[in-house]
This record gives C-alpha cells, structure tokens and sequence, in this order.
C-alpha cells in the first residue's frame, strides 16, 4: 500500500518512484496489454479502444482510425483554464496515476508506466491548467495534460522554465510515446487529479492542528487563563481520541498536570477552553480522511478495468471521486474552523477588555508613545479578513453536482473542486496562524513583565525558537515581511511540534 507519505515525498523531491522488478509484478502488466489484444482480434469491439467515449460510446471507430483515438481524446481534451499546477503538485499528479495503473487492471503496458517514471526522474512535469474537471469521470481534462505531453505535446516545466515539450525531449534525446489503444482512457478517465492535491491537504492540516494547538497554550498563558480546563479525568469524560491528545499537549505545554481539588479560576472564554474540542475534530477526522484518500489512491480508478485473469472487461464508474470530495469538503469546514478559533483568540489578546492586564493591541511601544502606537491592530483586523474567506469557502462542491456530457455523467463528484478550495482555505488558515503566533508570543513576553508565573519549559524553548525568527514588537512596525515568512516556514512544517 502506497501512502500519502510517500506520494508527498516523490512530489517534493526527496524520494524517486521506482516500477518494482519482481517477474510477478512485470506479468501482471503484461497480462492485462495481451489480454486486450486478444479481445480486440477476437471480438473486435472494446469500450475506449474501438468505440467513441462517454454518451459517444455507441459510435463505432473504424480499424483504420483505432491508432488516432487516444490522441483524439486528449486533443479535445485540451480545454484547461485557470491557473497551473505548481511543480509539487503536478509530480503528485503523476505519481498517483502511477499508482493507480501499476494495480494492473488498467490495460496498459509496462512502457507507459516507464515513461511516467521518465517524467519524475527527469523532472520533465506537465504544465497543467487546474480548472475544468467535474471529478467524474476523471479529472479528464487536467489528466489530458499528462497524456499529451507523454506524447511529446503541450508544455512542460523543466528547470524552472515553462518551454515546449517537443524541445525538452529533443535535448534529452527522447522519442514521442506513442499510446496504445486503451492508455489514453486509462491515464485521464481517473481520480488523480484530486487525490493528488488532498495529499497536500491532509498534510497541511495535519500540521495545523498541532501549530493552533501550541498557539493555544500560548494565548492561555498570555491571557492569563486557567490550565486546568485541560485536566486529564475531564477529558476522560469525554473520550474522543484526538481531543484527548490535543488536551494532553496542552496539559504538558502549560505545565498542569493535575487539577486542584476546587479551582478559584475562572471559566475561559470558549476560544481556549473548548480549543481541544475544535482542534480535536480535526485530530479525530485525520485517520478517516487518511482511508478515504488511501484507498483512493490504491484503487484503480478508470474505466473500463480488465481482468485478464478471468479474461474479462468490466465497465462501471470508479472515476467518480465521491470520497476525496466528501473528505476534501470536510476537511474544509474543520481547517477553517481552526482560522476562526485562533482569530477569536487573537481578538482577546489584542483587547484590554478581556486580556487581563495586557497593553491594549498588545504593544509593546514605551508608555509615552502608547497614543501613538497601534501594535496588532490591523494584524488582528487582516486575521478576521482571513477567516472570514475561508469561512466562506466551506461551502460544500460536492452538493454542486451538474449533469454534463449529454447526460451520461449526469451525477458528478466535484472532488477537484474541492480540493482545490481546500488548498486555498489552509493557505488563509496558515495566515491567521502566522499572524496569532506573531502576537501570541507579544502577549506571553509582556505577560511576563507584570507576572511573576513562570513560562513552562516547552513554551520557553519554542518562544526562544521563534526570537530567531521574527523580534519582539516594541514601536509600531510593518510585519507583512514576517508574516510571509513565518507562512512560508509552517508551510515548510518548520518546527517540529509534538511527538505521535
Ligand atoms: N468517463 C467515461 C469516458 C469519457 C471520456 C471522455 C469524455 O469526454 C467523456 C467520457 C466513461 O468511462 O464512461
């Protein structure tokens, strides 16, 4: 079983897809290619391979046109709007189609999956344009970038330069691949697309659970709040794992083990105390979300499948991404979720009305400048801005299901869509995360100046970790350099935040 690790390692570059050598593995590919030839001498009609696609399935092809069809079906393909794939991403693209067709049941040859192979190792990664799948049927037209530029069609990104692809196999020497009958069907009528951006996803917020949870135990001890909403027997009332784990990194963040018999503390506001319980959805749907998009990923996913074994071809409809797009719209309303917990942590710390004793806007200019000085004010501000667009984007794709294609794919999965609206949610999240780090460590320092409890190692360490990033603010200053950065370095997974 392939997993989402290692699809993400191949995309960023640390680790090469290599096609197994073992004689069964070879066998099974060449089964399925023979098994197809032979249906095709004998019976002379094959789905995709003698027939148009889709509604056009009843539309013979003749002996003569066979060759063209493949070529046909990505040409018309070649519709593809919007922004392109960023490398990463396109090498996923890739990689998980690899997947996918290596299962044997597709009908390709071992050549094909070669030339795919070809195309990471020599960083040679289609350009392809992100808009225009409905996620049924495949991720038909983005996939139709791949097929054409095996082809030696189309553009590709190579050395950090969009150029021809006809001129980067010319320098490396490389002939045009010519696809069989079937390979074109099988390389876009599939689900690779999609998948291959959730792999992004589910490791994005994975990450940003932990970060919003170190966040949280900063506020807490910024705000002066009370660490025993975290005990480990309350939670055990309550027994959902990852809220559980997220309450215990708390408890050992801020240093609370155990609880007193009868707290004097007061009750915190919802942001703090219930934060196990919003991050803790996200920690308990990442094992789920992980299956859905395993076995999506392990699956073969076009259509027709060809059992050579049993010498048969099945039709059916595993193209439809129904899975990703019920994770991938989930995962959007959890992610964002986790924006809008830290912005409204963000608002009390910056509010002289409910930061217990902070300077108001947490600034940290000398008494004598405070009229003059704003500190996070318009951080805080562009935090709800961020929030408020992710929050908008959690509306489902999936429910926009559109009968296309004359009809024939007249219930669709809209998976694409959601993934690529996830993308963009945990960028805003990744932002408001930045921007509550930035001011959260503002409020444990100046805490520290009219309070004498001590920081908790843990938070000790990690504030000292983030000194070398960004300083602390004293006169007003204008962070958006910071803040880029410290998106880029959540992005890049930069601290190493608690164990398993
Ligand atoms: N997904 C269709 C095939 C198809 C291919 C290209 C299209 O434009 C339309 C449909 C099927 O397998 O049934």
């Amino acid at each position: 079983m392939v997993s989402l690790e290692d699809v993400l390692a191949v995309a960023e570059g640390r680790r090469r897809a290599i096609l197994s050598t073992t004689p069964d593995f070879r066998q099974r590919i060449a089964k399925g290619n023979v098994f197809l030839e032979r249906l095709l001498a004998e019976d002379g009609v094959v789905y995709g391979v003698t027939t148009g696609y889709g509604d056009s399935c009843n539309r013979e092809v003749s002996a003569f046109d066979l060759e063209q069809l493949p070529r046909q079906l990505y040409t018309f393909h070649g519709c593809g709007l919007g922004e392109a794939l960023t490398v990463e991403a396109a090498r996923a693209v890739i990689m998980v189609r690899l997947v996918s067709l290596c299962r044997g049941v597709s009908g390709v040859s071992i050549e094909l999956l070669e030339r795919l192979v070809w195309l990471l190792d020599h960083d040679v990664i289609p350009v392809i344009p992100e808009e225009g799948s409905v996620g049924a049927s495949g991720d038909l037209t983005p996939l139709s970038y791949l097929a054409a530029v095996l082809c030696g069609e189309r553009e590709v990104l190579h050395d950090g330069k969009r150029r021809p692809t006809a001129e980067v196999f010319a320098e490396h020497g490389l002939t045009a691949y010519r696809l069989k009958p079937k390979e074109g069907l099988a390389l876009m009528n599939g689900t690779a697309v999609m998948t291959a951006l959730s792999v992004f996803a589910f490791a994005r917020t994975t990450y940003l659970a932990q970060l919003a949870t170190r966040i949280t135990a900063l506020s807490v001890h910024a705000l002066n709040g009370n660490p025993y909403h975290f005990d480990a027997e309350l939670f055990a009332a309550k027994p959902h794992p990852g809220q559980n784990k997220v309450a215990q990194r708390l408890r050992e963040d801020l240093h609370a083990p155990e609880s007193p018999r009868n707290s004097s503390r007061l009750q915190d506001r919802y942001s703090t105390r219930c934060a196990p319980h919003v991050i803790g959805v996200v920690e308990d749907a990442l094992p789920w979300w992980r299956q859905f998009l395993e076995n999506e990923l392990n699956s073969a996913n076009d259509n027709p499948l060809i059992d050579a074994e049993q010498g048969k071809v099945m039709h059916g409809g595993h193209f439809y991404g129904g899975h990703v797009a019920f994770a991938m719209d989930s995962l959007k309303q959890a992610g964002a979720n986790l924006a809008d917990l830290l912005d409204r942590q963000l608002a009390l710390l910056v509010d002289a009305r409910f930061n217990h004793g902070l300077p108001s806007n947490l600034s940290g200019a000398a008494p004598e400048r405070a009229s003059l000085n704003h500190g996070y004010k318009a951080v805080q501000i562009g935090a709800s801005a961020w929030t408020a667009e992710a929050l908008k984007l959690t509306m489902p794709a999936s429910v926009f299901s559109r009968s296309t294609e004359c009809h024939n794919q007249d219930k669709v999965s809209m998976g694409t869509i959601a993934a690529r609206d996830a993308l963009r949610i945990l960028t805003l999240v990744e932002q408001v995360a930045a921007a509550t780090l930035h001011a959260a460590c503002q409020g444990v320092e100046l805490r520290s100046q009219i309070s004498n409890t001590p920081l908790p190692d843990r938070l000790a360490d990690f504030l000292a970790d983030c000194r070398q990033i960004f300083p602390a603010l004293g006169e007003d200053r204008a962070l958006e350099h910071e803040l880029r950065t410290l998106c880029d370095l959540i992005r890049q997974r930069h601290w190493n935040l608690y164990d398993a």
